[in-house]
């Protein structure tokens, strides 16, 4: 427990976003995130050439494109929806916590949301990242970058870490409750959870073991000691809780997974979303439904890459309508989660020690 002098912060992080849905921001935006160690994992010369030689030069001008497809009149979907979950928990937490938003890449910046906060007089400091499960290139690099801002300061403040939340009961209810009634109008005949892709490289490099991860086709098929920080393992652990509530059955029939947005040549972690939408439609799929259970708000990989670009290639391969099941945003359930799990980290920084993990001991919030 703090010391009840102390002053408690917590700091929602996302991954961010351009200021405008304009070349020179969209640029500014790609340089910071794909120059992170974390995210593009190659030797730093290769990256400063891919960067300024292949990516740099055109796809700014293809992303903003993109962007203003989806922009919305207070800014940026992702931006727009952060904010207004961290005012609403801001409300439920008052009193509490003194709360503010980060991005990792852009604005808030985590050096100006940190000092936002300190200078309110925190010194005691919940970060919670703003994804459902861990990756290098997502929650770790935020962590990290998190950690290394609050070490500047003279006196290091006390720093825990929500864990990764991919079987939170809460969020898994939320999603469903945002699902049920578009699944429901929209008479879906199958649902496709497509989770934000990652370079296969990455999840081996985070499998401890050095063995387990893509040695069988089912090594992702259930949680244990051996992949339980494995991307891939936590994406389908998703999967199959929605699959669960949802009532869909078996995978395969009415639900399947999938993994959208990769970048360049390597190969990332498969399934393809752009390559099962025809296979979906061949095998008679008319109605489909796509979660994007990744991400807690709305985004361009949601809202432009799933709801219109998906959409027009699931249509065009025979399909009569894809919908995409909307993010978490602010959700009154999703609020209620995030504050639950607030007060659930209070004292146990590790995704073992999470209250609600499988086989971990029976506990009370703190409050
Ligand atoms: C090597 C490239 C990338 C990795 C690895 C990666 C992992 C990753 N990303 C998210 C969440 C988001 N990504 C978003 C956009 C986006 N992602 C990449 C590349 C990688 N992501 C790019 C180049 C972009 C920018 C858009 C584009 O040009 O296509 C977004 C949306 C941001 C927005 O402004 O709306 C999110 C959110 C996760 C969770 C993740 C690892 C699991
Ligand atoms: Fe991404
Ligand atoms: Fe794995």
């Amino acid at each position: 427990m703090a010391n009840p002098t102390t002053k408690r912060g917590l700091l929602l992080v996302n991954l961010g976003t351009p200021d405008a849905p304009e070349t020179a921001p969209v640029r500014r935006y790609l340089r910071e995130f794909l120059s992170d160690p974390r995210v593009v994992d190659i030797h730093p010369v290769g990256r400063w050439l891919l960067l300024n030689l292949i990516i740099l030069p055109v796809r700014p001008a293809k992303s903003a494109e993109a962007y203003r497809k989806v922009w919305m009149p207070e800014g940026s979907p992702l931006l727009v929806y952060s904010r207004d979950l961290t005012a609403q928990v801001a409300e439920r937490l008052k009193g509490e916590y003194e709360v503010a938003l980060a991005m990792r890449y852009g604005n808030p910046s985590i050096p100006d949301a940190v000092a936002a906060l300190r200078a309110r007089g925190v010194s005691d400091f919940t970060v919670l990242p703003l994804y459902p499960h861990e990756a290098a290139s997502s929650s770790a690099s935020s962590l990290a970058r998190t950690y290394e801002v609050m070490s500047e300061s003279w006196d290091v403040p006390n720093v825990r870490a929500v864990p990764a939340f991919y079987e939170h009961p809460g969020f898994l209810d939320a999603f469903t409750a945002v699902a049920r009634p578009v699944i429901s109008d929209l008479r879906a005949d199958h649902v496709l959870f497509s989770f934000h892709g990652v370079p296969e490289r990455h999840v081996k490099k985070s499998d401890a073991t050095g063995k387990h991860c893509f040695s069988s086709p089912g090594c992702c098929d259930a949680i244990s000691d051996a992949n339980r920080h494995c991307y891939r393992a936590q994406c389908y652990a998703t999967a199959r809780g929605l699959a669960e509530r949802l009532g869909l059955g078996a995978q395969g029939d009415r639900w399947s997974v999938s993994f959208q947005s990769r970048l360049g040549r390597t190969p990332w972690v498969k399934p393809y979303t752009d390559l099962v939408l025809p296979e979906l439609a061949k095998r008679g799929v008319k109605r489909l439904a796509v979660m994007c259970p990744a991400f807690v708000a709305d985004c361009l990989e949601t809202l432009e890459e799933i709801g219109i670009r998906a959409r027009e290639q699931f249509v065009g391969e025979g399909g009569e309508d894809l919908r995409l099941v909307p993010s978490l945003n602010a959700h009154p359930l999703w609020v209620d989660t995030v504050v639950r799990m607030v007060r659930e980290s209070d004292g146990a920084p590790t995704a073992a020690a999470a209250p609600w993990a499988a086989g971990a001991p029976e506990r009370t919030p703190a409050r």
